[in-house]
């Protein structure tokens, strides 16, 4: 779906940053691939980048990225510009980002926001449909419909998040760029989420690019993960792979930080590769065993 090829970002300035440097990665279709590494690394700036969302004093100083559709063209999307480029952004690739659920605009009802986007993107869209489609795309992302009407202070982080990942969806976009979209919910909530997403990309057939620095999280919902540190890619690979046969001393490190539920370093995946996508009961019952391990 997208071939991302020698990409390099800078922030120009007294000390100039390169915060992304000659990356190169892949995108298949209907793929989740997870981008890892610690704060800093460059993970957003590299979403960013691609999606030509950047703003000075961020330079992309070289490479290209370029789009694959469903119905078989290519785009370079540094080609686009302007309301092609804003068009092509929400109708192909979306993108959830950090703390997108803040975004919302508190004094306008959800249904409206929503609608917004039909109105924009889809003009020729009768109103009843628009309010049709709205109500489902809610639904869609485990909300009910009843909420339309909600404003986005009514609702809890979660419901709100929820509302993030449908306006994401709503133009049916065939790559969906996730930026820490649950970092700031709880792990009962963030469990919630996730498995709606996966549940959503069989379902609807899009590819993900999901950027976290949370690498058990990543390993639990990719088929590849990416790993970055210092805006460079050090370790690309099958997730399980990965898990079980990390190559580059930075993998291993990261993956050695993290405490298992049975308090061995190393072996922390919360639940267990072969037993991923938990559904919530399981989810919270590994809440409650890792606050008694706490204890
Ligand atoms: N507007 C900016 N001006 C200058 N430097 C910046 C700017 N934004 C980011 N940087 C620098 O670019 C590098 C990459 O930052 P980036 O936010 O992409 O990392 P990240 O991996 O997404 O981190 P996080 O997970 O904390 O968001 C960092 O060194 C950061 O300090």
């Amino acid at each position: 779906m997208l071939t991302i090829d020698d990409f390099s970002v800078d922030y120009l300035g007294e000390r100039t940053t390169h915060a992304v440097k000659n990356v190169s990665l892949t995108l298949g279709r209907g793929e989740v691939l997870g981008l890892a590494g610690e704060s800093g690394c460059g993970k957003s700036t590299l979403a960013y980048g691609v999606t030509r969302l950047l703003k000075p004093p961020a330079l992309i100083t070289s490479g290209s990225a370029t789009f694959h559709s469903r119905e078989g063209y290519s785009v370079d999307l540094a080609s686009l510009g302007g309301a092609d480029l804003r068009a092509f952004r929400w109708d192909k690739i979306s993108m959830v980002f950090q703390g997108a659920m803040n975004s919302l605009n508190p004094v306008i009802s959800v249904q409206a926001q929503l609608e917004d986007i039909f109105t924009t993107h889809r003009p020729e869209m009768k109103w009843k449909e628009r309010r049709q489609v709205a109500g489902d795309l809610l639904e869609r992302v485990g909300v009910d419909r009843s909420r339309l009407k909600s404003f986005p202070h009514e609702l809890s982080g979660g419901m709100r998040q929820r509302v993030m990942i449908a306006m994401a969806m709503a133009l049916d976009p065939q790559v969906m760029i996730m930026d820490e979209p649950t970092t700031a919910l709880d792990v009962v909530v963030q469990r919630e989420i996730l498995d709606e997403i996966t549940r959503l990309r069989s379902e609807l057939g899009f590819a993900v690019i999901f950027i976290t620095h949370d690498l058990p999280l990543l390993l639990e919902i990719s088929d590849r993960i990416a790993v970055m540190k210092g805006g460079e890619i050090v370790e690309l690979g099958d997730a399980y792979e990965l898990y079980t046969n990390p190559q580059h001393p930075y993998t291993k490190r990261l993956l050695a930080s993290f405490p298992s539920l049975t308090g061995e370093r190393g072996d922390f995946i919360r639940t267990g590769v072969a037993d991923a996508r938990l559904g919530v009961e399981d989810a919270v019952t590994a809440v409650a065993h890792s606050e008694g391990a706490d204890r």
